[in-house]
Formats: C-alpha cells, structure tokens, sequence
C-alpha cells in the first residue's frame, strides 16, 4: 500500500500564470563552433532566472539572443508566446519591452546621469522632454542617486554607473530585465549597492534573468538557477536544488572549483 507521501515541494514561481519567454530548442553558432546546442527553457513572470557555469558555456550568448542581439541557427524564443521577429524595425521593438544591462555599463559620456536615463523615453517613446525627466529623476531616486542626477559618467564610481544603467533600462518600463554579468567589471566595494539595487527590483516581482559569476546572489534572490556546460544546460532548479543538493556531478565540481561551500 502507498502511503500519502508528504511533500515539501514548492511550486515554481510564477507557474500560474503564461511564461513571459520560452526558449524552444535553441542553437547558435559562430562558424564551425556551436555555441548554444539545442537549449530548452522557460521564464515565467516574476521569476528572477540566473544564469550560472564555466567561462565559455553559452550564458551571454542565451541572453543576447533573447533580445535578438544573435540571430538564432535553429529553434525559437517566444516572448509572451509569440515568436521574436527577424525584421529589424520588429527587432526594435521587441527589444524596447526588455531591458539589458551590461558588464561595461554602456553610459554615453557626454551626458548627465539624467540625460541618460531620460534619453530612451524622450528619442524612443516620444515622451516630452519634461516628463521624460521627472521620470528619470524618480529612477535616479529609485537607485539612491538623486544626487547625482548632473554628474556625468566619468565623475560616478563603476557601481553608480551601473545604477544609471539600470535605470536607464526602467525608464523603459521593460516588461523583463536581462542582466549580463552587471558586477563583473566593479570593484569589489560597490558590488554590494548594485545587487542591493537588483534584490529591490526582485522584491517587487520584476522578471529577471542573470548572467552572474555572483554564486551568493544566485543562492539568496534567485527562484530559478539554471546551470550551462558547454552551450548546453547542465541541470536546472530552485537554489535549493542547485546549491544545496545538485543532481549533477559536474555542477557539484563547478560550484566546488569556485570554492563554494554554501
Ligand atoms: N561573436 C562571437 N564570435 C565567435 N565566438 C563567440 C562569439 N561570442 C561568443 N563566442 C564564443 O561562444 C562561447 C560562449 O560564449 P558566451 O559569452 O556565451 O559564454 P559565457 O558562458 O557567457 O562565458 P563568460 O562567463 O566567460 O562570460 C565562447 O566559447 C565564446 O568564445
């Protein structure tokens, strides 16, 4: 006779309501070498999705192509169960429904905190200049940078850069943010006031997903861990599952190469 067995089994976020994207057998390659081999995968809304694995495994290139920055060799991605379109003036504005930001910040140097932030939903939106600042300057305020809404780029440490960053890419009112490896390029100091800023953003049910070498982020604010090898997912779950209790060997010697210990 079976016995109810009791479960502790916590329903995946999100799993409700339609996923925001799907990723559908995708593969990518660059010449002879394939980059993404087939990868299968779904974000629902919500969900803050990161992204982990060796150097070289396929993550940037997952991200890239979700919002069409790499044309795909194989398979699709949907987002809100349509197919991303190849048609470049389609392209745009797909891409205007997600937000990226980046290692290296991208800020243009020759304009005020403000003025980046604004910039998007003046030029792409068509908002009027003054409303576009409001909200920019509520963004700013969002980020703890309100003060430093005139100073231009170069007078901003890295991790008040990517706080522009990331709220130049809310000013867009972005239905997901794709976040590439947004500390990578920080000093070990400020790396704490931009996850601090993410973590915010995943409070508040933004749908995420991060490229991150940043194992204690993925562990703490994650809901969804995905694990890539060699253009291919390795292994898939809660942070439970991956950090605690991994069904893969090799994802227990990638995290023990990285000295992780929980
Ligand atoms: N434009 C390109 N041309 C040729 N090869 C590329 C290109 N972009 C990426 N690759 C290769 O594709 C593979 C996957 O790269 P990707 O940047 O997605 O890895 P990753 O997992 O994000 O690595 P990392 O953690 O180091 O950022 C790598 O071997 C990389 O060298």
């Amino acid at each position: 006779m079976n016995a109810a067995i009791p479960t502790t089994h916590q329903p995946r976020k999100g799993a409700d309501q339609p996923p925001v994207l799907v990723y559908e057998n995708v593969r990518k390659m660059y010449g002879d070498f394939v980059a993404l081999n087939g990868v299968s995968l779904q974000v629902n809304k919500g969900e803050v999705m990161c992204l982990i694995g060796p150097s070289g495994s396929g993550k940037s290139t997952l991200l890239r192509c979700t919002n069409a920055l790499e044309t795909l060799n194989g398979g699709r991605v949907l987002l809100d169960g349509v197919a991303l379109p190849t048609q470049e003036s389609e392209v745009r504005k797909v891409r205007q429904r997600m937000g990226m930001v980046f290692q290296s910040f991208e800020l243009f140097p020759h304009k005020s905190a403000l003025d980046n932030v604004a910039m998007g939903p003046i030029t792409v939106l068509g908002m009027n200049e003054a409303d576009a600042r409001v909200r920019a300057m509520a963004l700013l305020e969002k980020v703890g940078l309100a003060t430093k809404a005139g100073n231009f780029p170069a007078n901003l440490s890295g991790g008040q850069q990517q706080r522009v960053a990331i709220a130049r890419a809310l000013a867009m009112e972005p239905e997901v943010m794709l976040f590439d490896e947004p500390t990578s390029a920080l000093d070990p100091e400020t790396v704490g006031e931009v996850l601090d800023i993410m973590k915010k953003l995943a409070l508040e049910g933004m749908t995420m997903i991060v490229v991150t070498h940043e194992m204690s982020f993925a562990q703490r604010v994650a809901n969804w861990v995905v694990v890539f090898e060699n253009g291919a997912i390795l292994e898939e779950g809660p942070p439970t599952q991956i950090f605690d209790n991994p069904t893969k060997t090799r994802t227990r010697d990638f995290l023990g190469h990285l000295g992780w210990n929980g």
